[in-house]
């Protein structure tokens, strides 16, 4: 799996490289910058010519050799070190000489031809090194390549567009907007996570002789990208000789009168996810229309009317034996006793449970009930039900998801997936996992109910936490993707994600 950087890992994972590898540090700038020539060839229309922008540090410097590559190529190239000179870092010093020495000498900012179609910038202002909103000369730079952009220039960042928060990928304003961004050695938390990933466009990594190696000095929180080949290799083989009884039964506990088809679609997107059976246990006057959806799913009526409540406590324990997962929430009638049912159903429990929609508003309540689980727990908030969990609003949550994830899971000892646009997916021992399927067109009610199912499903299969989330919300996402194809972001709704579930795994069974 991918390893995703903060700015101070990658220079710990620079310090390796030199230290421990020999790297010899002039030589990560040189494979950096002329990985950022090639992609800056990559976008020029035939005859345009490459303005190279420079800043202070060592992505200015990584500019500088991507110039002499191109002009080394016979390019037209035009260079301006923005900023003082007089501030440049030694290596980017040696490469501005070695620039020179090519017979090329940078020029004021002021003076540049204009950019426009068929040409290409290449930002080189600021990298993980950005410290705050560019101003001055730096912002006049940074809106001039927005400028060019608009006339028809491509626009390619050096690791990460300047003016974007590396660790955070939050923009500052101003911030550049590329049509490809070129990662060097690592993916930062910027390509990534949004707003930040919308700036980068199609980002590029590129090997520049850090080594994988050289992350085993990098401190502090652990960020992955899951990759496809991760979530496909977690999925169980369907033996010949299996049965039903092979694949796991899941007990889903959701629905209510108006809201039947979150019960149906976490049943049907449990079934279709390889359960061997699934069971929906409802208030009796929403059995039937739960069960009307589909004659696969099986059913029991929870005695007694209303909210779920500790009187229900029993019934639940006896729908949950020879069961090998519980999906609870969607569409539950929740009242005051509701968070106190699911911690006492948590306790008597040992099977993985999952938690979403009214179950973790529930809980929200009073958190100290999942501290009763014997089992696992999987909990799948969205940013405003973790806003509720959290005690915050949806605002903070989206703006410190990372962090915000990794506290829930790490206080509560449980595996969180805070869904949304690159959902995460963080587990107590530290890691965080980001999704990189899915799509707007997915903004539509159900399909996280969907999701659940999915999730509910590949426990009962017996793949264990955090990996079997991983595994859903990537083979979730992607299922949204293929189907996106058919139905346009605009016409996909939460069933077709059962169909696009299909698309995926007949892909990954291949
Ligand atoms: N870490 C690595 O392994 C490698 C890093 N390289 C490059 O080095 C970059 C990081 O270099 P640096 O740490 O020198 O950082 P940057 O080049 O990103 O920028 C830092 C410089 O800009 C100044 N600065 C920051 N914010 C500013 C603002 N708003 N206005 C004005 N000045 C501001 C800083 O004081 C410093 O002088 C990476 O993004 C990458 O492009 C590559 O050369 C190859 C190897
Ligand atoms: N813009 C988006 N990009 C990617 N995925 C999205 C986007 N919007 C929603 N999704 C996904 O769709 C699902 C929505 O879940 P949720 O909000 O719980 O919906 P519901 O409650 O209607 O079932 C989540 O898996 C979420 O990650
Ligand atoms: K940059």
């Amino acid at each position: 799996m991918q390893r995703v950087l903060t700015a101070v890992q990658m220079r710990e994972a620079e310090k390796a490289a030199q230290e421990q590898h020999g790297m010899p540090s002039g030589l990560l700038m040189e494979n950096a910058g002329r990985a950022l020539a090639e992609a800056a060839r990559s976008l020029a229309g035939p005859g345009g010519r490459f303005t190279v922008l420079c800043g202070p540090g060592n992505n200015g410097g990584d500019g500088l050799v991507a110039a002499r590559f191109l002009l080394e190529g016979g390019a037209r190239v035009v260079v301006s070190l923005v900023g003082d000179t007089g501030k440049l870092t030694p290596e980017a010093k040696r490469n501005l000489q070695a620039l020179e020495g090519f017979g090329e000498s940078p020029r004021a900012f002021e003076v540049l031809p204009e950019a426009g179609p068929g040409d290409v910038v290449v930002d080189a202002l600021f990298g993980t090194g950005l410290k705050r909103a560019p101003e001055g000369v730096f912002a006049d730079a940074i809106g001039t390549v927005a400028r060019w952009r608009r006339a028809g220039a491509k626009v390619v960042a050096a690791d990460v567009p300047s003016g974007l928060q590396s660790d955070t990928a939050e923009p500052f304003t101003p911030c550049v907007e590329a049509d490809v961004t070129v990662a060097f050695g690592f993916v930062k938390p910027a390509h990534e996570l949004e707003p930040g990933a919308s700036l980068c466009g199609d980002v590029r990594r590129v090997d520049i002789g850090l080594g994988g190696e050289s992350t085993r000095a990098v401190s502090g929180a652990e960020l992955f990208r899951v990759e496809e080949k991760d979530a496909r290799d977690a999925l169980p083989k369907r033996r010949a000789d299996s049965h039903k009884g092979t694949y796991g039964h899941v007990l889903v506990v959701a629905g209510s009168p108006g809201k039947t088809g979150a019960a149906a679609m976490v049943a049907l997107a449990a079934l279709r996810s390889g359960a061997g059976l699934v069971t929906v246990a409802t208030r009796a006057e929403a059995l039937p229309w739960v069960m009307a959806h589909s004659p696969e799913i099986m059913g029991v009526a929870l005695p007694g009317e209303g909210p779920l409540g500790k009187g229900d406590l029993e019934a639940l324990k006896a729908a949950l034996e020879g069961k090998d997962a519980l999906v609870m929430g969607p569409g539950i009638p929740r009242g005051p006793e509701t968070g106190a049912l699911i911690g006492d159903l948590l306790a008597s429990m040992e099977v993985p449970a999952v938690l979403d929609a009214d179950a973790l508003n529930a809980v929200a309540e009073d958190l100290k009930v999942l501290r009763q689980a014997k089992g696992p727990v999987l909990l799948t908030p969205h940013p405003g039900e973790m806003a509720r969990l959290w005690g915050r609003t949806t605002k903070d949550v989206q703006a410190h998801r990372v962090g915000v994830a990794l506290n829930m899971a790490t206080s509560l000892n449980v595996t969180v997936v805070l869904k949304g646009s690159r959902t995460l997916i963080a587990e107590a021992g530290g890691r965080v996992y980001i999704n990189p399927t899915g799509n707007a067109g997915m903004a539509t009610g159900g399909t996280g109910d969907v999701l659940s199912g999915v999730c509910g499903a590949l426990l009962a299969q017996g793949i264990p936490l955090p990996r079997a989330a991983r595994t859903a919300v990537y083979a979730h996402g992607l299922a949204g993707d293929l189907m996106a194809q058919q139905r346009g972001l605009m016409g996909l709704i939460a069933t077709d994600l059962l169909v696009g579930l299909g698309h995926v795994w007949t892909r990954w069974e291949r």
